[in-house]
């Protein structure tokens, strides 16, 4: 069996009374493709930078192939593109890039890495002088024209428009057809179902749930039943089943474990009113996975 492409074991560090990662154990075989989702400060950044080797862990470690992380990024094995760093200016994108690919021991060609990257109509232009979406690609062909056997890719796509995404997701597919390891961060949950294999969801730097979008859905067991509301609406949340509710517009939106017998709970209050039950979507399971457990409501409080 091939050696992990990652492997963090009990990883954790604290910055003062922060602890920003908490105890991370995740192993990543070679070849997937793994999103590391979490909300603002779930500790994804932290996590990234040790196992890139850009600091250290107060306890525990982190491997990549089996060794450290530093001799992993020497030998140019690792391509990164972390949340830092604006383009050397005055240089045109082909330059930048080309110089990259001098930094590596066998680098990609450097005109293969900018179509993948879609950035042959760019290749002449300034680097410094590109929209965010096109520098973020310029980002990305620096990360992989050193063919990294892992790529990690921290919030690749945050500040970018719709349309710079999906032409960002694009070349990122285009890549992992090579069968590269690939872990990247996001905050976007239709992200981490699109394109990754596998979903490591970390919340307070711990790990959540992991598995595919599919199997967390699975786990979490979701349904959202919608219906028009009027008047008061307190009571949906004392509701059997009912986990999380929403009202938006003169819709509630609940979340539930038992759509059946919330559902007829609902009937029996003659409060059915263009009723849709649908499966819950990975927003969802997220919420549920990471909030924090409603408030007791004054039955439950006074039953305790
Ligand atoms: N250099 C630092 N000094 C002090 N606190 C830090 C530092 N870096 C991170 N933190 C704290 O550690 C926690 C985890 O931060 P981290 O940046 O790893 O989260 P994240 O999941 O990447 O968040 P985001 O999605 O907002 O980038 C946060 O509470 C953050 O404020």
């Amino acid at each position: 069996m091939s050696v992990n492409a990652v492997t963090l074991t009990e990883l954790t560090k604290s910055f003062g009374t922060v602890r920003a990662v908490d105890g991370l154990t995740l192993d990543i075989p070679q070849g997937q493709t793994l999103a590391l989702l979490g909300p603002n400060g779930a500790g994804k950044s932290t996590a990234i930078g040790m196992l890139l080797g850009l600091s250290a862990p107060d306890s525990g470690t982190a491997e990549v192939f089996g060794g450290g992380p530093q001799a992993a990024v020497r030998a140019g094995r690792v391509g990164a593109m972390t949340q830092e760093g604006g383009l050397i200016p005055r240089v045109t994108v082909r330059e930048l890039v080309g110089f990259v690919a001098g930094c590596y021991p066998a680098p990609l060609p450097v005109d293969q890495v900018l179509a993948t990257a879609r950035l042959t109509g760019l290749a002449g232009r300034r680097a410094d002088r590109l929209s965010g979406g096109q520098a973020q690609r310029v980002r990305f062909a620096m990360a992989l024209v050193g063919d990294p056997g892992l790529l990690v890719l921290d919030e690749p796509t945050a500040a970018l428009d719709v349309e710079a995404r999906r032409e960002f997701w694009e070349g990122m597919h285009h890549f992992a057809a090579r069968g590269t390891t690939i872990l990247f961060s996001t905050h976007y949950l239709d992200e981490a179902d699109d394109h990754a294999d596998r979903i490591v969801m970390i919340s307070g730097g711990r790990v959540v749930a992991d598995g595919t979008a599919k199997e967390i859905k699975r786990v979490t067991a979701l349904t959202t039943v919608s219906l028009t509301v009027s008047g008061e609406t307190a009571w949906l949340a004392r509701l059997p089943g009912v986990s999380a509710v929403e009202i938006r517009g003169g819709r509630a939106r609940l979340r539930s474990t038992d759509s059946d017998a919330t559902v007829t709970a609902l009937a029996e209050a003659r409060a059915i009113r263009d009723l849709e039950v649908s499966p819950a979507d990975l927003e969802d399971a997220f919420v549920a996975l990471t909030a924090a457990p409603l408030p007791p409501t004054p039955e439950t409080s006074a039953a305790r």
